[in-house]
C-alpha cells in the first residue's frame, strides 16, 4: 500500500502455506523493501515469506543491486560493533545509499598477514554492497607507531624500510582485491567500485609541525586522549610511553578527517583494538566538521593460545608468497581444528550460510575427509593468491601426500626445494650403480651404516614416497631419480632429505 502502483510488475505471486501475496517489483522498489527490513519494520511480509523472499530471484537480483544491508554481517561475526552503537540506525540509513568506507595499515612489515585479512574481508564485503573501499597504508603513521595492543614503545623505523614496505602492501592490497574480484565475485556481473590505495604520508609531507599542532592539537582533549585503553594500559606499565606514541590517536583522526572531506567517507573499519583511535576520529570530525562518522570493528583472530595473530605476538601466517608460500597458508587452513572451521569460513570467505552449512553437514558424514577445511582453505587461497597460487598450493598438497609418488614430479627441482625447505639437501653426481644404502649415507640420514642396513631392512626408509626395503637397491632414473633430477627420501615417519641429480646439461 505504501508503494506507488505504477511501480509495481503485472506478476502477483501467492506464496504455498501463506496468506500473502507477494508482488514482483521494479529493482528500486526492492532496494527500498529491503531498507525497510533492514530497519526491522514488519513491512506487510512475515519473517517466512522474507526467508523465502532472501532465496528466491528477487533478492539475487538486489544482489547484484547495491547498497547491500553490511550491517547483517554481524550477524555472521565478521563485524563486531558498531562506534557510536546508538546511532546504528543512523548508519543503516547512510549505508542505503553508496559511501567510502576506509581501513589503514601501518607498513611496519614487508607483507600482510591473515590477521589483517579479516580487516579487508570486511571492506571487500562493504565493496560488493556497492560501497567505495578506501585502503590507507600508514606511511606517516608507521613512523610515529601505533601503541594500541603493544605493552613496549615500538623501535623506530627508517623512512627506507617505510617506503619499501608501502610499496609491498599496495601492492598486495591491489592483488587481493583484483583476486576477489575476478575469482570470487567474477559470476555476478556487476561492476564493483576500484579500491583507492592511499599513503597518508600524502597529506603530511607539506605539513609543517608548528601549524599542523595549532590548527589540529588545539582539538583533542588530554583528558579524552589519556582515557584510551592504548594509553591507560601503558602508562599503568613499567615501561610508561612515550611522547611520538601517545600523539598516535591525533594522526589516525586526522586521516580520517581528510578522507572524509576528499571522499565524504563515513565508516572507518579495523581490528577491535582500533576502537580507541577511532573514537579520536569520531570526535574530530563532530568537533571540526559537526558531522556524524561511524567505526566498524571485525573481531580480533587469535592463534589457539589466545594471542592476537600478527606481527608483534611474532605468530603472524604471511600473505606474501615468498613469505608464506601458497602451500602453507593453504595447509593452515586445512589443519585448523574442527571446532573453528565453522566460525572462519564465516568470517574469511563469501560463501553463503547456506552453502557453509551444506559443507558442515559433509564433514559430518565423513570427517576425515576434512571438506570443509578444505573449501576453507580454497577460498583464502585464491582470495590472497589467485588462481596460480590456489593451484600451486593443490600440487605441492598432492606431491607431500600422494602415496604413489607420481605427483612428486609434477613440481620442479625449485618448488621441490621450497616445498621441503627445511630439510637437507646434498646435490650429487649421479653414477652407474649408486645404491639405496650409498645414497642415504651421502646425505647423512645415518651416522652407522649398520643402522641404516637395518633400519631399510625393516622397512623404515622410502623412496619418493614409495617404501625400499633393500639397501642394495640400484637408484635408477625414472623410476627412484624423478624428472625433475631429484629423489625424495624419508626415513621413518616423518624425517626427509632430498638429493639433487647434478646431470650434466
Ligand atoms: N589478528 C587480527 N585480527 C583482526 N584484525 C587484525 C589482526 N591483526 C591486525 N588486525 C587489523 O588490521 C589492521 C591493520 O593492522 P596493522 O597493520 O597495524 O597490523 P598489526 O598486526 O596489528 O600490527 P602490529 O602487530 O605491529 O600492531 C588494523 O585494523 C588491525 O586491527
Ligand atoms: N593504526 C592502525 C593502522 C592505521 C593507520 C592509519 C589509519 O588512518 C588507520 C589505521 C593499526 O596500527 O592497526
Amino acid at each position: 500500500q505504501k508503494l506507488k502502483k505504477t511501480t509495481l510488475q503485472r506478476y502477483i505471486f501467492s506464496l504455498n502455506n501463506d496468506n500473502f501475496c507477494l508482488f514482483l517489483f521494479q529493482p528500486w522498489c526492492c532496494q527500498f523493501i529491503f531498507e525497510f527490513m533492514s530497519l526491522n519494520y514488519p513491512l506487510m511480509m512475515n519473517l517466512r515469506v522474507v526467508r523465502r523472499l532472501l532465496q528466491s530471484n528477487i533478492c539475487r537480483h538486489y544482489s547484484t543491486n547495491p547498497p547491500r544491508d553490511i550491517l547483517s554481517l554481524h550477524e555472521r561475526g565478521v563485524f563486531q560493533s558498531v562506534f557510536p552503537e546508538v546511532y546504528t540506525s543512523d548508519l543503516v540509513r547512510q549505508l542505503s545509499q553508496s559511501i567510502s568506507i576506509y581501513c589503514g595499515f601501518d607498513p611496519t612489515a614487508d607483507s600482510l598477514h591473515i590477521g589483517n585479512l579479516l580487516a579487508i574481508v570486511g571492506l571487500l564485503h562493504c565493496q560488493r554492497g556497492g560501497h567505495q573501499p578506501l585502503c590507507v597504508v600508514g606511511g606517516a603513521t608507521a613512523l610515529i607507531g601505533d601503541p594500541s595492543g603493544k605493552t613496549t614503545d615500538r623501535q623506530p623505523m627508517s623512512p627506507f624500510d617505510i617506503e619499501n614496505n608501502t610499496v609491498a602492501l599496495t601492492n598486495q592490497l591491489n592483488h587481493i582485491f583484483a583476486n576477489h574480484e575476478e575469482y570470487i565475485w567474477k559470476h555476478q556481473h556487476k561492476k564493483l567500485k576500484p579500491v583507492k590505495v592511499i599513503n597518508n604520508a600524502e597529506w603530511y609531507k607539506n605539513e609543517n609541525v608548528l601549524d599542523f599542532l595549532s590548527r589540529v592539537g588545539r582539538s583533542f582533549r588530554m583528558s579524552d586522549m589519556l582515557s584510551r585503553e592504548s594509553v591507560k594500559s601503558r602508562l599503568r606499565s613499567d615501561e610508561g610511553m612515550n611522547f611520538t606514541e601517545f600523539t598516535y590517536q591525533m594522526f589516525q583522526s586526522y586521516d580520517w578527517l581528510q578522507l572524509y572531506q576528499r571522499y565524504n567517507c563515513l565508516v572507518q573499519i579495523g581490528g577491535n583494538d582500533q576502537l580507541g583511535n577511532m573514537v579520536s576520529g569520531y570526535e574530530l570530525i563532530q568537533k571540526c566538521l559537526g558531522k556524524r562518522v561511524f567505526g566498524l570493528t571485525v573481531p580480533l583472530v587469535t592463534s589457539t593460545s589466545g594471542d592476537k595473530l600478527g606481527k608483534t605476538a611474532g605468530n603472524a601466517v604471511w600473505l606474501d608468497y615468498n613469505k608464506t608460500y601458497p602451500f602453507d597458508l593453504y595447509q593452515y587452513f586445512v589443519n585448523l581444528k574442527d571446532t573453528d572451521v565453522e566460525n572462519y569460513l564465516k568470517l574469511f570467505t563469501f560463501l553463503s550460510d547456506e552453502e557453509i552449512r551444506e559443507v558442515m553437514r559433509a564433514h559430518k558424514n565423513n570427517e576425515h575427509q576434512r571438506i570443509p577445511h578444505r573449501k576453507l582453505a580454497d577460498q583464502v587461497t585464491l582470495l590472497v593468491h589467485g588462481e596460480s597460487g590456489l593451484k600451486e598450493a593443490k600440487r605441492w598438497t598432492e606431491a607431500l601426500f600422494d602415496k604413489s609418488g607420481s605427483s612428486l614430479s609434477t613440481l620442479s627441482a625449485k618448488e621441490m626445494k621450497s616445498l621441503f625447505s627445511n630439510v637437507p639437501c646434498t646435490k650429487m653426481i649421479p653414477e652407474a650403480g649408486i645404491t639405496l644404502l650409498e645414497a642415504c649415507m651421502r646425505c647423512q640420514c645415518f651416522s652407522r651404516e649398520v643402522d641404516a642396513n637395518r633400519i631399510i631392512t625393516d622397512g623404515g626408509v622410502y623412496v619418493n614416497h614409495g617404501r625400499v626395503s633393500n639397501p642394495d637397491t640400484v637408484l635408477l632414473p625414472g623410476t627412484h631419480i624423478l624428472a625433475n633430477n631429484i629423489t625424495l627420501l624419508r626415513i621413518g615417519k616423518k624425517n626427509h632429505y632430498i638429493i639433487e641429480w647434478l646431470f650434466p646439461s
